[in-house]
């Protein structure tokens, strides 16, 4: 279905922004089958290598507005902070039956409203960066002008990358954005610290950092392979009186353990993201 979604499109997919979440995404549409030819990228900042590296699979790099007429959809992947220049500079691409998508944090429907018109077909998306080996997780609410082949081409596109869930309500995104757009930092960072951990407790640096690293990736993997809860995960390897208990002590603290840390961490990132809806 997805596939026969994005071979079938009228128009263009132009990805306004290729950096590191348009070029996942890109290379994720390729794979599942949009034609080379139905992709555009459009920046300004594109190095020589990478817009020969597109040009060379056939996607049209920086085409002339004109060329790119009457796009079935524009993806915006420009961070949040650039869009106020970035995004009018190109609203006169969005036709009748253009679907503008945003991945951008906290850019509101509104404010795209305000650029592509009230009555755009827009769908607010947060992805997340394991979209580059078709893991993402994405989160995507659509503007009430949004028709269902538009959720069907939205679905593909994101499908592309990994899950799909859709909310109703926009003022959930900034939480969303909070959890998974955020969340790979937080994996990422666990596996930092650990690596810190085991060397302050004396085993050597690269050592640590390999266990470590090791150790996220397959309890990452474990859970995604197993039916079992995150909870009976853990409760697996925490043997009654035994080490893990000692260290869940520390880290499930209701003071200062990762439970409060993490809703603080969740809330600051909400925040932000209000922010940045400008
Ligand atoms: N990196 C992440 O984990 C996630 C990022 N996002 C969102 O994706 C968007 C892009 O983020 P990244 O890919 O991380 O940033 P990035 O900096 O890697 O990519 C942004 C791209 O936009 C291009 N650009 C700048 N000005 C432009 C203009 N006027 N016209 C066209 N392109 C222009 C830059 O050259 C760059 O290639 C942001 O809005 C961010 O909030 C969403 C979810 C996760
Ligand atoms: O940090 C950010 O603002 C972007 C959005 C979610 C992940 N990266």
């Amino acid at each position: 279905m997805s596939e026969s979604v994005l071979k079938s499109l009228s128009g263009p997919v132009v990805l306004l922004g290729c950096g590191k979440m348009g070029s996942a995404m890109l290379e994720g549409w390729l794979k599942l089958g949009l034609p080379a030819d139905k992709a555009a990228v459009l920046d300004p900042n594109l190095t020589a290598e990478s817009a020969s590296a597109l040009a060379a699979k056939g996607v049209l790099v920086n085409p002339a507005h004109a060329v790119i007429a009457a796009p079935s959809v524009l993806l915006l992947a420009v961070k949040p902070q650039v869009a106020p220049e970035a995004l009018p500079a190109v609203a006169a691409l969005v036709k009748p039956g253009t679907l503008v998508v945003s991945v951008m944090a906290g850019r509101t429907m509104a404010f795209m409203g305000n650029i592509f018109g009230a009555d755009a077909a827009i769908v607010r998306s947060i992805p997340n960066t394991p979209a580059a080996i078709g893991r993402g997780v994405s989160v995507a609410v659509p503007s009430p002008g949004v028709t269902q082949a538009q959720k069907d081409i939205t679905a593909a596109l994101l499908g592309a990358i990994g899950i799909v869930e859709w909310v109703d309500d926009e003022a959930l995104m900034d939480a969303a954005t909070a959890v998974s757009g955020s969340g790979p930092a937080y994996a990422f960072l666990l596996a930092e610290v650990m690596a810190q951990a085991g060397a302050a407790a004396g085993l050597p640096a690269d050592l640590s950092a390999r266990i470590a690293r090791a150790t996220v990736a397959g309890a990452g993997a474990l859970m995604d392979q197993s039916d079992l809860s995150a909870a009976t995960l853990r409760q697996n390897v925490t043997s009654p009186g035994g080490t893990t208990a000692a260290a869940l002590a520390v880290l499930m603290d209701e003071g200062r353990g990762f439970p409060p840390l993490m809703v603080e961490a969740v809330a600051a990132a909400t925040r932000r993201g209000k922010e940045l809806a400008g």
